[in-house]
């Protein structure tokens, strides 16, 4: 059967008009309203969290559990992740899940050039792609590839060799805190195994559900075939080979953090009555509010210059509200690499020139925005023939993981081996009828780049918190990360050719879908500039922002401490991907997790500390 209906449906002029009288309307009654009411309550709380995505689902979670008697604020901008017909929480469905309009920001990033090596006169252009962020309970992990995996020890140790009070980042100390977090599924547990992970966290991961295709077990055995080493386990002691990833999935379903922490965070509520006969009692709980907008931070203005946090603003339901943390309190953004930063900004605290650009007063002159680290990829389709994919599992099933030679050679057997990978290939099955404008059934092989040295920033736009700010990716821009991506393309089309690919499933055509659905380039055969332009426009990302607001020395262009408290500033702290120094070389959920987990553990130290 043909599905091939419209996704979007453009609104006619008299529907948005009509929409504008009841939006009108809307705003006229809000407004009597607040005029008539007289009075307002001064919500005061122990801690406010800014998102409840990845970051802030844990946060909430053990600081509910980790302090007596406080209660916490969460504001999320988006809502619970159950209105999404299932999509969210059906892995196979997750290719349809960030496409949800209603739950993702709608990011766009801007236009960029990249000159070339082969011909250094000239410039190729990147257009402008979807930048997709969770707007929903469990923030990206209510939408994301549920891909379980770490990254390697050796850049927690980068972290931590920051200097000596950055030791509590270093490998041992953060793998501690993703085993404690961690609850592994895996049958029968080699020892080495049970060493590297945990088995009674919250957060459940588990080896594909429902077993991979007869053709991706195809592709294992045709890499192996080229020299590839075996890997059984991505965050083993080894990350390099080929094999199947283990994915957040608890019996078959997503696993996000809104599920496993945020959920679990829900269920504490106490009610401690008040001393006084006309006093309220304390509600001990985490209160989270949806679809609750944060414009901003709310300073103390009598002590103007310590930039002292003492609440947030926020728009929920039409109207502006206040609310103040008490006097051992925090603000804690977690907001994600997109908006941590913007939401800083729009404070006062930023690069000068780009506030100032936007009349926001300068309170602390940092370089927030700066520092945009991702994944840069770029993906081909194998076509299978006769079609064996029928219908979808996990989506992202196996990873080969490899170092790339910097030259776009295919690599070398040593490569294939070294200790220090620099790239992650997911290859997925895919059917035509899954996407709207594809009509090529095959094999996805999708490389990313690991270890990347082009790094981009972004920018307010405007002073408009509901304005997007400016993203600048600046992928490829160093000619070694497009040299290497070539080289990973070039060894996915090596693997494809090989038996039983090429023989039992009859791969043959290599090459991708133009944006009406036709069949158009073939890389069997094509040239070094035609690559560098296959990978600069067809070049995307893996949805991995991180590093905005950076963890290092404010000498070294940090923006928040070791223990991330943002600098020159009291009571304010960053905890989500954005405070990455360096990005890990693997899927960010689970180590942006684990920073949660250990800024719980500071933020709790440092409140018992104030008594
Ligand atoms: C499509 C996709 C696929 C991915 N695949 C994988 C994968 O397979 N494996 C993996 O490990 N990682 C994957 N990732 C990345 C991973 O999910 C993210 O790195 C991680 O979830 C980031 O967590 P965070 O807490 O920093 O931010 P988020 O999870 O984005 O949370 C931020 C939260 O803050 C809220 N917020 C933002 N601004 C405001 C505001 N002004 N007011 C109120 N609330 C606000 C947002 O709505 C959101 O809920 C993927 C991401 C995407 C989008």
């Amino acid at each position: 059967m043909n599905r091939d209906y419209p996704i979007v449906i453009e609104k006619n002029q008299e529907e948005l008009k009509k929409d504008a009288k009841i939006r009108e309307l809307w705003m006229k009654n809000i407004c009597d309203h607040d005029k008539h009411a007289k009075f307002k309550t001064k919500e005061i709380f122990d801690f406010i969290i800014v998102g409840a995505g990845t970051a802030g689902c844990v946060l909430a979670r053990e600081l509910i559990h980790g302090i007596p008697n406080i209660n916490i604020l969460v504001l999320e901008a988006g809502g619970p992740d159950v209105h999404s017909n299932g999509l969210i929480s059906l892995p196979c469905t997750w290719f349809k899940a960030f496409q949800l309009d209603d739950h993702d920001w709608g990011y766009i990033t801007q236009e960029q050039k990249v000159r070339s090596r082969v011909n250094p006169d000239k410039e190729i252009a990147r257009n402008k792609i979807p930048y997709p962020r969770g707007k929903v309970w469990g923030g990206c992990s209510s939408l994301n590839a549920m891909i379980y995996m770490r990254g390697q020890a050796k850049e927690y140790n980068d972290w931590a060799a920051q200097g000596p009070e950055y030791k509590i980042w270093d490998w041992d100390h953060c793998l501690e805190a993703f085993k404690a977090m961690e609850n592994n599924a895996r049958k029968n547990p080699d020892e080495k195994f049970k060493q590297l992970h945990g088995f009674n966290g919250l957060l459940h991961v588990q080896d594909c559900h429902n077993g991979i295709y007869d053709v991706m077990s195809g592709l294992i055995d045709a890499a192996k075939s080229l020299g590839i080493p075996s890997n059984e386990d991505f965050n083993g002691e080894r990350q390099n080979g080929v094999g199947v990833f283990q994915f957040t999935n608890q019996e078959g379903k997503r696993c996000s953090l809104a599920e496993s922490y945020l959920k679990d965070a829900l269920k504490k509520v106490e009610l401690h009555s008040g001393s006084g006969p006309y006093e309220f009692g304390k509600v001990v709980a985490v209160d989270i509010r949806s679809y609750a907008h944060v414009l901003g931070i709310i300073w103390d203005e009598e002590n103007e210059k310590e930039n002292i946090a003492i609440g947030i603003r926020y728009f929920c339901n039409g109207t502006v509200r206040e609310a103040f943390i008490a006097p051992k309190g925090e603000v804690i953004l977690c907001s994600g690499a997109i908006n941590s930063p913007q939401i800083l900004m729009l404070s006062g605290i930023g690069p000068k020139e780009n506030l100032e650009a936007n009349n926001i007063k300068v309170r602390k002159e940092l370089p927030v925005g700066r520092n945009l680290l991702d994944h840069p990829s770029c993906y081909f389709v194998a076509k299978s023939d006769p079609d064996v994919i029928h219908h979808w599992s996990s989506g992202s099933e196996i990873g080969i993981i490899h170092k790339a030679n910097i030259e776009g050679k295919i690599p070398s057997k040593e490569d294939l081996f070294d200790k220090n990978p620099d790239f992650q290939i997911i290859a997925m099955p895919f059917r035509s009828d899954f996407m709207k404008g594809y009509k090529t059934s095959g094999i996805i092989m999708l490389p990313v780049l690991n270890v990347p040295s082009s790094v981009g920033y972004l920018e307010l736009n405007s002073s408009n918190p509901f304005d997007q700010p400016r993203i600048f990716l600046n992928f490829f821009e160093k000619s070694d990360d497009l040299y290497r991506m070539i080289s990973s393309l070039k060894l996915c089309r090596e693997i494809l050719k090989q038996p039983p690919l090429s023989t039992v499933y009859n791969v043959k055509e290599i090459g991708i879908n133009d944006e009406f659905g036709q069949w158009s380039v073939n890389v069997d055969d094509i040239s070094e500039e035609d690559w560098e332009k296959f990978v600069v426009e067809r070049g995307t990302t893996t949805f991995h922002p991180s590093g905005t607001v950076k963890m290092a020395p404010e000498s070294k262009d940090g923006v928040v401490n070791h223990r991330l408290q943002v600098y020159g500033t009291k009571n304010l702290r960053i905890v989500d991907a954005s405070i990455f120094p360096y990005i890990p070389s693997g899927n960010t959920n689970a180590p942006t997790a684990m920073v949660a987990w250990k800024a719980s553990r500071l933020i709790i130290e440092d409140y018992m500390k104030k008594n």
